[in-house]
This record gives structure tokens, sequence and C-alpha cells, in this order.
């Protein structure tokens, strides 16, 4: 079986040659206008590839020229010695260059530009001294964990600033002036035009993390106005597992000489990430989740999907046959955000169905499985993804569903990270079994969107009340026979 699929996406591969010839012209033109060594001048490299130096992994944060009472707290955390990047970029922060650091995803880039921060902050205290712009909000809340973590023995205050949370007091905790303000963009554009008070015009350091994202169009307009109310006497640092290749943005991000701090070969995805693809038709989509998420009953996993709807849709689907899923996208509100990200941290759910917002950053150790239910448009978005298993050397699976009408933009990942992926072993017949039950969960679920919508729709309706479907009206009672796993289990 998983032979005659390969062989239909060989067949496929042979439909889209041209593609792949426009493919690579896109990459040649990509590749001509990338921040490689030869076409960026202005940049000074550090580069490591993964495991030829050995040496300097013995290397510990003193060596690198953390403070003692850093190196502490590094202790406190249970980080014995500094991962790769924060070999390459810990020592030329702290000599005062501005930083380009590039290293796969889970690698502790946050520690790489935490640290030189809060060293410089205990030599000479000052408020609203550093601004770290994430593209999302749940980013945002994880790095203030972790400078609060770092800093709680010197004394650091951080301040959140994100949508979707009350202005107000928002601009209380402003006016308290925070040592360390982590942002997205918006947000804090809303700050200095409306806040009284609130400037950045003492700013040392500015961070953006997931550069390539924030340098992208989507942030163009404030990440431009932010540029122009901050000193330019500052320290710039841009992090990323991808950088953006066109000169042009990073050029907007107005680096004073950068150090360029590359560990690994560009795009590596993790070497204990175990990389898998199915090939599907799209209408079994549902029915193959279920069977997966079945087979690997006992697992946490983040299934990613293309919109908010299919997110709300196939976790009210999965919810019907009994499995604890939760879903995280860009339609709820924060609260619920939050409350979703806390129950899949606290393993209540195991499975988190998330739109792109959860893609980048986000760190949460006990993931085991990665599907990418709809294939990411953006190729780069893969490896961000993925990412989100197989953190901190930890061994992660991913497995991409791939449809009749997905093989180009499957062709562009391979492409991207320089791999073949092999074919994720499924038996069709076991998985068509299930094909009754999910008909019948996904009739259900379509009848509670449709009344979340009708209930969004109503004059009072509570903002809160179905954005989660978990207050939803309980179809999945009226499936026959209760729990899908066990009977599922029962029947293999
Ligand atoms: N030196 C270290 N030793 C052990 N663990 C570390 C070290 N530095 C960071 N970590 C841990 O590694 C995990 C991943 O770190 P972090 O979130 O900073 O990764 P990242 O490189 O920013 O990933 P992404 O590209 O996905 O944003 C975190 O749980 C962090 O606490």
């Amino acid at each position: 079986m998983a032979d005659q699929r390969e062989a239909s996406v060989d067949q496929e591969k042979k439909n889209t040659k041209t593609v792949e010839k426009e493919n690579n012209t896109q990459k040649t033109e990509e590749k001509n206008n990338s921040l490689t060594p030869e076409d960026d001048s202005n940049t000074t490299d550090n580069e490591t590839q993964d495991d030829t130096n050995t040496e300097e992994t013995h290397k510990s944060f003193r060596d690198l020229g953390v403070t003692e009472v850093l190196c502490e707290a590094c202790d406190l955390l249970g980080w014995k010695k500094p991962t790769k990047i924060q070999i390459e970029a810990i020592p030329v922060a702290l000599e005062g260059r501005d930083v380009i650091g590039l290293a796969e995803t889970g690698s502790g880039k946050t520690g790489a530009f935490a640290l030189p921060i809060l060293q410089c902050l205990l030599a000479s205290a000052q408020r609203l001294h550093s601004l770290i712009l994430t593209p999302t909000r749940e980013l945002a809340f994880q790095i203030a964990e972790q400078f609060d973590a770092l800093g709680s023995s010197i004394g650091v205050k951080t301040a959140v600033v994100v949508g979707g949370i009350d202005m107000m007091s928002q601009a209380l905790v402003l006016a308290k002036k925070p040592h360390v303000v982590i942002a997205t963009p918006g947000r804090l554009i809303d700050h200095l035009e409306n806040t009284k008070g609130f400037n950045l015009r003492a700013l040392k350091y500015l961070v953006m993390d997931e550069a390539d994202r924030i340098l992208n169009m989507d942030f163009e307009s404030e990440v431009d106005k932010i540029l122009k109310v901050i000193p330019r006497d500052r320290r710039t640092f841009l992090f990323s597992a991808t950088m953006t290749k066109k000169v042009q943005k990073l050029q907007r991000a107005a680096l004073q000489d950068p150090v360029k701090c590359t560990v690994s070969s560009k795009y590596a995805t993790v070497d204990k990430l175990q990389q898998y693809y199915i090939f599907i038709p799209s209408k079994y989509k549902d029915c193959y989740l279920v069977s997966i998420l079945n087979e690997l009953a006992g697992n946490s996993f983040m299934v990613f999907c293309g919109t908010c709807n299919n997110a709300q849709r196939v976790a009210l689907l999965l919810r019907n046959l009994g499995i604890t899923a939760i879903p995280l996208h860009g339609q709820m509100s924060q609260n619920k955000r939050l409350g979703a990200l806390n129950k899949f941290k606290s393993k209540s759910r195991s499975v988190l169905l998330a739109t792109d917002v959860a893609s980048r950053g986000l760190d949460i150790p006990h993931v085991d499985c990665v599907i990418n239910f709809d294939i990411p448009t953006h190729s780069k978005d893969y490896i961000h993804r993925v990412g989100r298993t197989a953190r901190a050397g930890r061994s992660g699976k991913s497995i991409t569903f791939v449809t009749q009408y997905d093989v180009e933009l499957f062709q562009r990942i391979e492409a991207l990270i320089g791999k073949k992926l092999p074919a994720f072993p499924t038996q069709e017949e076991e998985v068509m079994m299930l094909l009754e039950r999910v008909s019948e969960a996904q009739r259900f679920a379509r009848i509670e969107m449709k009344e979340s919508s009708e209930k969004r729709k109503r004059p009072k309706a509570d903002e809160d009340a179905a954005d989660d479907g978990e207050q939803s009206s309980g179809v999945r009672k009226k499936i026959k026979g209760g729990s899908f796993r066990g009977r599922a289990k029962r029947g293999r």
C-alpha cells in the first residue's frame, strides 16, 4: 500500500516538473538575494557546523563571560552548559556587537539574547532598557517567563505588551517602568501613540525574535514606526531558525556592523526529529488523522491546520470521538488562547489543534508528535511547525499530510530541508474501517460549528462563549457507544 502511494507521489512529481523548474528559478532568485557570506559583505561570520567543533561544546557559561549570578540562574534552570548558539552569540553580544543569530528550533536562542541583556542590566540598571519584539502573543509571555526565570535573582522587571488584553492594565504596568518590555508590534504602537508618559527614547537593546517573521510585510508599518522612535545608538539582535533572504529587509532593522552567528547547516531540521509524510486523498484526511491519533495514543500532539475554521472543526470532530482535543487560533479571545495553551501544557488535553499562530517559538517540551494536517503554504513554516517537537536534545516525530493538491508544496519543503522524507506506514483497510464513525462525528462537528456561529451573531453573546467549542452543545454524547478510543482499541 505504501508502495502504491509512493508511486502516486512519483507520478505527481513527474507531472509537476514544470512547476519544479519554476520553483528552481524562484530559488535561484531567492539565493541571489540571500544573506550568504558572498552577498553580505557587511557581516562578520561566526559559523559552527554541527559536530565539527566538539572542543567548544565543553565550554561553560563562565567561559563565555557570563557573570556568576547569571551562571547560577542557568544552573537553577538545569542548563549545565551553553548550547551551540549560546556559545557563538553570547561572547559577541557581550562585546557590544549587533548579532544575527540563526540556529535550529529548540536550540536555546532565547537564552542567547536574554543573558547578554541581563548582564548589561546588571552592570548599569535602567528602566525601559530593552525591547523584545515577537510575532505572537503566546511567545511574548513565554519569553517574559524566561527573562523572569533568569533574572529573578537580580530583580529584573518585565512587562508583556500584547493585543487582546486590556490597554489600561498594560498602561499601569508600563507606568512602573519595567526594565524589559516584550511586545507584539501592533499593541506596542498603540501604547507608544496613546499611553501618556510611555516612550522608548532611552532604549539600549532591540531584539527581534523570529526576526524573519517580524521583518515580514505583515508587520512592516508597525516595525518602521517603532524604529523611528527608538534611539539609533542601540544594540540590535535578530534571532530565528529561518532568516529572511532579503538583504533589504535586514537593512530595515538598521543593524550596525553585525556578526552573523550561524549554527549548523542552513534550514536544517533537528537530527532527533523523525519526519514522515503520508500521501492520502483529501477527502479521507479526517479519517487518517483519527487513525494516527488512535495508533499513537498516549502521546501529545500538535496538529497544524491552515485556517482557524479548520482548527475549530477538527477539534470538535475529535472531541466527538472522545479524544481530548483543544483548538488554538486567532479567532479565539486571548483568555481562551492562553487557557487552551495551559490545558495542553498541563497535559489535561493531549491534542492541540493550532494554526500558524502556534508554529513559532512555543516551547512545550512534552510534544511528541507534530502533524501537518494542512500542509504549510510557506515552506519555512514547516521548519517552525515541526520544531515544536524534538526540542533541546529530545526526540520527536512529525507527519505531514500530502493530498493530491499538495505535491508541489511538499516538494518545496523537501527542497528547503534538503531531505527526502519517508512515508509513514499505515494500513489503508484499517483506516477505512473508521470511516462511518468519523463521518458521524464530522456531521455533529458541522452542527456545532453552525450553533456557535449563530451564538456569536446574537446581540448579547458572551465573546468567550463559543470560541474554543469546549462549551458546545455536547452532541458527542449522541454518538452511540461513548468514547471512540476505548472502542477502537478493543476493535484492534
Ligand atoms: N544551555 C541550555 N541547556 C539546557 N537547556 C536549555 C539551554 N538553553 C535553553 N534551554 C532550554 O531549551 C528549550 C528551547 O529553548 P528556546 O525556546 O530558547 O529555543 P529556540 O531556539 O528559541 O527555539 P525556536 O526556534 O523554536 O523559537 C527551552 O526549554 C530552554 O529552557
